[in-house]
């Protein structure tokens, strides 16, 4: 039986990487090249013919692109037959009905898109959603590092929808506030009814508080990734996992149970 395991060791999972030298991708790049089940075939970044991926045989493409391109790299994988791990944001509701509509035609293949691979910053938003509906006010504050792209960040609007569907399910109304915005923006985005602030600055990261408050006490939960290598094992579960989950799955919570 050893014997037999060591003649047939099981093949290495051959992954592709989209958004190759980007800040996360290149993390990507690392942790892949070092994980001894995976192995790094392709890598590829703006410029780059996608058929690089298929011409290399990846089984399973990780995208950290941007939000105006994943979609279109998304439709190719599928049609290819090539599962995804997505960590790009920018996914409406919208846009995953579109993906779950490819992913009927292929039956075969899966694909994880998630707003955030921190193991932490999962269990944050379990923990928040468990928290909103014993609390009349809540806001969000993520903060993230300057360069980032977009705002408010996936994670936060993530966290505002769950938060929001905590409270519908618990018969809550509206956060209480009395304050007329003098300046447009001062109180924030509004993401279903949650307000919601946006912080650049250099040496962040990726951060999120959720404030809550009620009666006489305040609850926050706050998450802080300090590197990026935090995000590594939430992508290398899901790269592990995808070609065993045929369609969507969102979020890596279903990944962690
Ligand atoms: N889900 C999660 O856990 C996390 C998600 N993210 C998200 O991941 C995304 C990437 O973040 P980050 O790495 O910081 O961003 P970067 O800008 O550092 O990286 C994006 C990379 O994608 C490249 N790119 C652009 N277009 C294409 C294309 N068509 N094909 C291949 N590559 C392309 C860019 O090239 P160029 O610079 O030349 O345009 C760049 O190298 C963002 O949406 C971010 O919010 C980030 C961290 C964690
Ligand atoms: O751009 C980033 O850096 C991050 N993007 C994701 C988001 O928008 O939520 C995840 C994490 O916050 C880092």
């Amino acid at each position: 039986m050893t014997d037999e395991l060591e003649k047939n060791p099981a093949e290495p999972i051959r992954v592709g990487v989209l958004g190759a030298r980007g800040r996360m991708g290149m993390e990507v790049c690392k942790a892949v090249d070092a994980a001894a089940d995976l192995d790094l075939v392709a890598m590829v970044d703006q410029g780059d013919p996608l058929s690089t991926v298929a011409d290399a045989g990846a089984e399973v493409v990780v995208d950290f692109t941007t939000p105006d391109v994943v979609m279109d790299n998304l439709d190719w994988c599928v049609n290819q037959g090539v599962n995804a791990v997505v960590g790009t944001t920018g996914f409406t509701g919208d846009r995953l009905e579109r993906v779950r509509g490819w992913l009927a035609g292929k039956p075969g293949v899966g694909v994880v898109i998630a707003p955030n691979f921190g193991i932490g910053a999962v269990l944050m938003m379990q923990f928040a959603a468990k928290a909103a509906r014993h609390f009349e006010s809540v806001e969000i504050i993520e903060q993230h590092h300057p360069r980032k792209l977009d705002a408010p960040s996936g994670t936060a609007t993530h966290t505002a929808r769950l938060i929001a569907q905590a409270r519908a399910e618990a018969g809550l109304g509206p956060a209480p506030d009395a304050t007329k915005d003098e300046v447009p923006g001062a109180r924030g985005a509004e993401i279903d009814g949650i307000r919601v602030h946006a912080v650049r600055a250099a040496g962040l990261v990726a951060h999120q508080e959720v404030l809550f408050g009620t009666t006489g006490e305040t609850l926050t939960i706050r998450h802080d990734s300090l590197d990026r290598a935090s995000f590594m094992p939430g992508v290398l579960l899901a790269v592990r996992a995808v070609r065993n989950r045929p369609g969507l799955t969102v979020g890596l919570d279903p990944l962690l149970d």
